[in-house]
């Protein structure tokens, strides 16, 4: 049967069989779970293959463990990763339906708050890609990052469901659970420490799996459900206590029932404690299962096994894995302290004090009474070790997850080279000095699959038709298209792509937010979660600048500009809040203004994700990246835009000083401090003020929203965010304002000659290859996890 007959066949059986509905009676969703499932059948069997080539070779494993997997949609990336795209079209076509349509039916899966759980969803289509072998290990929330609305501009949240429809990719694997313990206590048997906790709950596995470009190989994601190890209590429902009856149940869900939404910042609850370490104890002890099915001798483990930290919320990983070789494989205590130190490596995200997880020392013996020994003990092992160390794992009552990650780790890694310097320079300036060898960069990358080839067709086809294919899965070939950009008529080519994804994105925005944009506006566009550091707060105090100034000169020649935010505070967080409230109060006013919204326009569409970033980086000209030097460890919003031919105006901070050593200094519009100059300006009592008074545009901006311009004349709705730029401004708003005011300009010049600004997009997309995942996991498999690919 040909292909096309195969796949429709399998696509009409499993809407039949699978969902029970005769195609008359079937909706979209019918339909997409059953295209889902369809697909998902191609992707068992290469699956199959990889486990049974990476078994027989005896070849080493990948352990990704990560409490966050910001996945988005996964249909479209199976399809195009299979091959299936054209035949999945033709085929929803013949069927009266359209593909686009079913595809964005997808529930995004949100198991993340940002940067560091989309980059685990990146690294894991580049191990499949790459044909390394790998296990994901995370949870499954019942709900993810929470829904974001607007009421009266102010962000409100609502749980994320998307289980709430059938979840089509992953197998529940009821043979694979582990009983994870909390609580109780220790107590000595035969010269060995034995664990009793008071509490045990039920870590049930579900897979799913994750293939690469061309389907040559799957990779699992593992993701682990807590359930109760009592079902139900029929005796108390007996006794007519119907809630206390389902208590058990309830309380063992709740430790994988949602997303803690914070990005960047410690949550320090005890139920985030719990989900750290369900997830950790039930991945370790599924790791030394599969492990021991394999080999013998549990000291051979760092040969088989590479275990990454993604960040500190597995760092408890470090105390279990010893208490799993030493107390129940009885391994001796520094031969355990050892294997694990040689199996476990940990990356650092971020420099943020107020993000580098502590625990308090009560907590962690309440819940964790053995682990806190074992963490005492390694701490003497290492003082024993280095004697003249100054730094230790416990300091003031707390645990220091950042320093029990790094000295249980054999390597240590940052996420761009500025940030990795930081970090020796910084946080882990005492300990890079006992252990220089130990901490290496490996700068972050994106999956050119989900972010170029499928969110941005028209540019993909168009590159597909001048250098093929090969730019898929090997991104430096993108330098091929360099010679060309002096084509004329491929600058115009790449253009008019630009150009229908702004309309696109126009008529979306038109029909979706009820608000009307020229496509030939320059589309600039801040999308990241909203944080002080990040300065969206800076984006738009110069939107009121620009604002007043067009006012001073309506007759000038402006040019035109619509400002799109996308982003989620996390629901603690106030001033982030705040900002949010100013934006769409900005907003509001400006895109009602007869005089200067023909000019400039801000948009906030509610509920950015993954899919909703999808559709606005290849429609964007102008990428902001504006945080504070020093604070956004890498970023990797900023290299999805200049892949996709977005110009970057931004500080010399993360990834940004890679990008623009890439793309050429000339091709980036660069402003602000240095991350050593921020230092130096924050010795300045009044730098605020100073600067204010320096720079009399930015003084009329922050008049304007005192007086309540944006606010009805209210003067106080605002005033918090006025007081703390004009007075602490930590992150130097004000001191960065003057330059980041010229950049922009700089910016509107630069944007008026068109085909000049295409040639310096056309050497973005072309000069940004090495941003790829895939040269991030090679790195990963050669400096730190000594892993190789396989080829089946
Ligand atoms: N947590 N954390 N860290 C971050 C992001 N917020 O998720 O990790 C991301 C992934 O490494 C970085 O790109 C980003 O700069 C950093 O702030």
């Amino acid at each position: 049967m040909p292909a096309a007959a195969a796949f429709r066949d399998s696509l009409l059986r499993h809407l039949t069989y699978s969902l029970g509905k005769a195609p008359e009676n079937a909706d979209i969703t019918d339909w997409r779970i059953a295209l889902s499932l369809a697909v998902r059948d191609r992707m068992v069997d290469p699956w199959f293959a990889s486990a049974r080539a990476t078994q027989e070779g005896g070849h080493k494993r990948v352990y990704y463990l990560s409490m966050e997997f910001l996945i988005g949609r996964l249909l479209e990336d199976a399809v195009v990763n299979l091959g299936l795209l054209d035949v999945a079209a033709d085929t929803m076509h013949e069927l009266g339906l359209s593909l686009s349509d079913v595809l964005a039916d997808e529930p995004d899966a949100a198991l993340g708050n940002g940067g560091l759980g989309r980059l685990a969803a990146c690294f894991l289509e580049s191990l499949s890609t790459i044909g390394c072998p790998a296990v994901g290990y995370g949870i499954r929330y019942e709900h993810g990052l929470f829904k974001q609305s607007f009421r009266d501009g102010r962000q409100i949240e609502s749980p994320e469901d998307w289980l709430q429809q059938d979840h089509a990719w992953e197998f529940e694997r009821s043979g694979v659970s582990f009983d994870v313990g909390f609580g109780g206590d220790v107590v000595e048997r035969g010269g060995h420490c034995v664990w009793r906790p008071d509490e045990t709950v039920i870590a049930a596995a579900y897979d799913t799996p994750v293939v690469g470009w061309r389907g040559n190989w799957a990779n699992t994601l593992r993701l682990w459900s807590a359930k109760p190890t009592t079902i139900f209590d029929l005796a108390r429902f007996n006794r007519g206590e119907y809630a206390a009856a389902a208590e058990p149940e309830t309380l063992a869900r709740t430790i994988t029932r949602v997303l803690y939404p914070d990005d960047s910042t410690d949550e320090g609850k005890r139920l985030r404690l719990k989900q750290e370490f369900f997830f950790t104890a039930a991945s370790l002890r599924d790791i030394l299962r599969r492990f021991g099915s394999e080999f013998d001798d549990l000291k051979q483990l760092p040969k088989k096994a590479a275990i990454q930290l993604n960040d500190t919320h597995p760092a408890i990983a470090g105390p279990e894995l010893v208490r799993l070789l030493h107390d129940e494989r009885g391994m001796s205590l520094d031969c355990a302290i050892k294997t694990a130190q040689a199996t476990l490596n940990y990356t650092n995200h971020t420099l943020l004090p107020e993000a580098l997880e502590r625990w308090s020392e009560g907590l962690m013996r309440e819940l964790l009474p053995r682990h806190m020994a074992l963490i005492e003990r390694i701490d003497d092992a290492h003082h024993q070790a280095y004697p003249s160390r100054t730094v230790s794992l416990v300091e003031n009552g707390d645990v220091k997850m950042g320093e029990l990650a790094f000295v249980m780790a054999n390597r240590v890694n940052g996420v761009s080279a500025l940030h990795t310097d930081l970090m020796k320079q910084t946080v882990f300036k005492d300990l890079h000095a006992l252990h220089p060898e130990r901490i290496v960069n490996e700068t972050n990358g994106v999956t050119p699959r989900r972010w170029v080839l499928s969110a941005n067709p028209r540019l993909s086809t168009l590159l597909a038709g001048r250098i093929g294919l090969g730019w898929v899965d090997d991104l430096q070939q993108l330098e091929r298209i360099e010679p060309m950009v002096d084509d004329k008529a491929f600058r115009d080519q790449y253009a008019a792509a630009k150009r229908a994804n702004k309309a696109g994105l126009s008529d979306w925005l038109r029909d979706t937010q009820d608000v009307s944009v020229d496509p030939d506006a320059m589309f600039d566009v801040q999308i990241k979660r909203i944080h002080e550091y990040k300065r969206q707060h800076l984006n738009i105090l110069e939107a009121i600048a620009l604002w007043q100034a067009i006012h001073d000169q309506p007759n000038a020649d402006w040019t035109p500009r619509v400002k799109i935010f996308g982003g989620k505070a996390a629901p603690g967080y106030v001033f982030a809040k705040e900002i949010i409230y100013l934006i769409n109060s900005v907003a509001k006013v400006l895109n009602s203004d007869p005089v200067t919204s023909k000019f400039l326009k801000v948009i906030y569409p509610p509920n950015y994700n993954v899919s909703l970033a999808e559709q606005l980086i290849p429609a964007t000209d102008l990428s902001e990246q504006i945080s504070t030097a020093g604070k956004e460890a890498s970023g990797t919003g900023n290299m999805k835009f200049a892949l996709n031919g977005a110009l970057t105006v931004g500080t010399l901070d993360g990834a940004n000083v890679e990008i623009r050593d890439l793309v050429g200094p000339e091709n980036f519009f660069l402003f602000g401090m240095t991350a050593q100059e921020v230092v130096e300006r924050r010795m300045i009592e009044d730098h605020a003020a100073q600067a204010i008074g320096a720079d009399t545009r930015l003084a009329r901006a922050l008049d304007a929203i005192r007086s309540g311009a944006f606010s009805g004349g209210d003067r106080d709705t605002f005033a918090s965010i006025v007081d703390n730029l004009s007075g602490p401004d930590y992150f130097l708003v004000c001191s960065d304002f003057t330059d980041y005011w010229r950049a922009q300009r700089d910016v509107d010049a630069a944007f008026r000659d068109r085909d000049a600004w295409m040639r310096m997009a056309m050497l973005n997309t072309a000069r940004s290859g090495w941003l790829s995942s895939d040269r991030t996991i090679r790195g990963y498999m050669a400096d730190i996890w000594k892993a190789d690919a396989v080829h089946t």
